[in-house]
């Protein structure tokens, strides 16, 4: 069983503590995805796991083993990067081979290796070309496949389709879920980008500045986040997000819409502020109302956003279908199932549940 064990794992840049004691389990043949905003910590964690940067304090774990103190090779991990870094004078199959040669594997083995990699990731045929003579998809699966051959325990992916255009990227993130299903190892996904996060995760682990805010299955960090940070992260576009004020038990006044709603006893009671998050796509518009002018449309095609500012200068984003109406001027009400919103407290941003 080869997953994996953070245990307290901090990393410090001389004075700079970036990364405040991970505590997080990934489990043997989980796919793992990090996310949160740029410079929260995700690229520095996935190399402390490749052992490129060293852990100043705590343990990391990969099956029974403890690597803190192991050297990259030595960890049983493989890492893919954003750049492809091929040698360009090499074709695919030396390419992928190489590490290997290096480790003075048997040439019949390599070449069986090679194969079988390139069986998977269907680079049979390009084989003896050189990467000059390859689409960018085609040199990120040699790059992938130079992973595969080490037979690695986990594999670690740092941002790896992020040099590849709309269309690619789509056909890649296809290709390492079907990867992930076919050789069931464990796999650490580093992205900025939702759908891959959503679409390729067992679990996503929501970062921000070094410290981890929530860890859960896709749709359950969706529909159940813990604080306003996750709520706002997951989901795209973005939760919509205006203040409140409790009005007693189960009342809050949103005045940015000019209206209170109900929402569960439970929730609130008594008197405070609060934030109230409506997703995009649980919003209506009515043509007959004056709680927001549009002030912008983006029409997608099966569906079409519209940015709304409200009276008080609030913006809102409410995600119609793609055949809807709605014009850059319209003034329009802002419709929804009060059940349907989430409560976070104004100070701590935690959830009120
Ligand atoms: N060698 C270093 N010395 C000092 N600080 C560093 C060093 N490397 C990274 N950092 C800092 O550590 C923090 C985390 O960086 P990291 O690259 O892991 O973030 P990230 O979430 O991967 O960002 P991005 O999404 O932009 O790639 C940042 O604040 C960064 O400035």
């Amino acid at each position: 069983m080869t997953g994996l064990i953070l245990n307290g794992a901090i990393k410090r840049y001389g004075e700079v503590q970036v990364i405040h004691g991970i505590d997080l389990t990934i489990d043997h043949g989980e796919f793992c995805v990090f996310v949160g905003p740029s410079g929260c910590g995700k690229s520095t964690l996935l190399r402390m796991i490749a052992g490129l940067e060293e852990t100043s304090d705590g343990t990391i774990h990969i099956g029974a083993r403890d690597v803190t103190q192991l050297d990259p090779a030595e960890r049983g991990v493989s890492m893919v990067f954003q750049t492809y870094a091929l040698y360009p004078h090499m074709t695919v199959a030396e390419n992928m081979g190489f590490g290997l040669k290096m480790n003075g594997v048997p040439r019949a083995e390599i070449k069986q290796k090679v194969s079988e990699a390139a069986r998977i990731l269907k680079l049979d045929e390009y084989l003896s070309r050189k990467p000059k003579a390859l689409s960018g998809g085609q040199r990120q699966r040699v790059a992938i496949g130079r992973a595969i051959v080490r037979g690695p325990e986990v594999f670690l992916f740092d941002e790896p389709l992020s040099n590849l255009d709309a269309e690619l990227r789509v056909e890649m993130r296809v290709e390492i879920a079907r990867l992930h299903q076919e050789i069931g190892a464990t796999m650490i996904y580093v992205t900025h980008d939702q759908v891959e996060a959503m679409t390729l995760a067992d679990k996503i682990v929501v970062l921000r500045a070094g410290r981890i805010e929530q860890v859960g299955a896709p749709l359950d960090l969706y529909r159940d986040p813990d604080n306003k940070f996750v709520a706002g992260f997951i989901g795209s576009p973005s939760m919509n997000f205006l203040d409140g004020q409790i009005e007693g038990e189960g009342k809050v006044a949103v005045p940015a819409l000019s209206r209170s709603i109900s929402v569960p006893a439970s929730l609130c009671s008594g008197t405070g502020a609060v934030t109230v998050g409506l997703r995009p796509e649980h919003l209506e518009l009515d043509q007959s109302g004056s709680d927001a002018v549009v002030e912008l449309t983006e029409a997608l095609g099966g569906v079409s956003y519209a940015h709304l500012v409200c009276a008080g200068g609030e913006k809102m984003i409410v995600e119609e279908r793609g055949d809807h109406r709605t014009r850059v001027g319209d003034r329009v009400a802002v419709r929804f199932d009060p059940a349907r919103a989430m409560l976070f407290d104004a100070k701590t941003e935690a959830r009120l549940r």
